[in-house]
């Protein structure tokens, strides 16, 4: 069963409609230094988390600017898992793991040398099309070949982001094989508010993509 988990909730309605959709996770992004609509303040963060029913998976998105940094933002917000878009260590993502969260990573397509060696020490990596500046939210697909490659190349969990869409996620799930997917842009209906129908269309497109049997997804029909 392919994973789902939508990202850059800013808001109690949304993530109530992802969880409705019937994702498996949601991301709420939190000290980035870009300007990007989706993030909001570690206390917002930690209230939605707070909310969040116990079996989605809650997920903080950060770049922080050193491993510190982030062991102290995930002992504020209090999330399941802290997805890292950066270039940290292995070493460095080995000891935030000792402190308790479950750590993702993000790699880049491309990079099978940093992928194969942070797999041993992470929960799983995440394939995504990356700004400059290393932020995600881009809203653009990349080499899916190269996703598929990665998928084969590391014995780790891959999830699948950047451009996705209600539209194009079944081929993208075809094409990579991915454990999951991961949207932002692609389900909004302007910056930081979800399209509550997008987020049903993606999480019931992505999970029927590999034929696989969703009584949620007859439950929403
Ligand atoms: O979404 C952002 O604005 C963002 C900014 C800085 C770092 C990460 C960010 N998003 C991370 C995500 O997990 C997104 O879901 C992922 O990059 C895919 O985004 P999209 O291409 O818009 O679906």
């Amino acid at each position: 069963m392919t994973r789902v988990k939508v990202c850059g909730v800013t808001n109690e309605a949304d993530l109530d409609a992802v969880d409705a959709a019937g994702a498996d996770a949601v991301g709420a992004i939190c000290d980035v230094p870009v300007d990007t609509p989706r993030e909001i303040s570690r206390e917002h963060a930690r209230g939605l988390f707070a909310a969040a029913p116990p079996f989605l998976t809650t997920v903080l998105v950060t770049m922080p600017d050193s491993i510190d940094h982030a062991r102290d933002l995930a002992r504020e917000v209090g999330p399941d898992v802290l997805q890292l878009h950066g270039e940290f260590a292995a070493d460095d993502l080995d000891s935030l793991r000792a402190t308790g969260v479950r750590v993702v990573p993000v790699v880049d397509a491309t990079d099978l040398d940093r992928a194969r060696a942070v797999a041993p020490v992470v929960d799983a990596v995440l394939v995504d099309t990356p700004s400059a500046s290393g932020a995600g939210g881009t809203g653009e697909t990349h080499d899916w070949d190269a996703s598929r490659e990665l998928v084969e190349a590391v014995d780790v969990p891959v999830v699948l982001a950047g451009g996705l869409s209600p539209d194009n996620v079944a081929e993208a799930v075809r094409t990579v094989e991915p454990d999951g997917v991961d949207v932002a842009s692609g389900v909004e209906a302007s910056g930081g508010v979800k399209d509550h129908d997008a987020v049903r269309a993606f999480v019931a497109a992505a999970k029927a993509a590999r034929g696989e049997s969703d009584d949620h997804e007859e439950a929403l029909a």
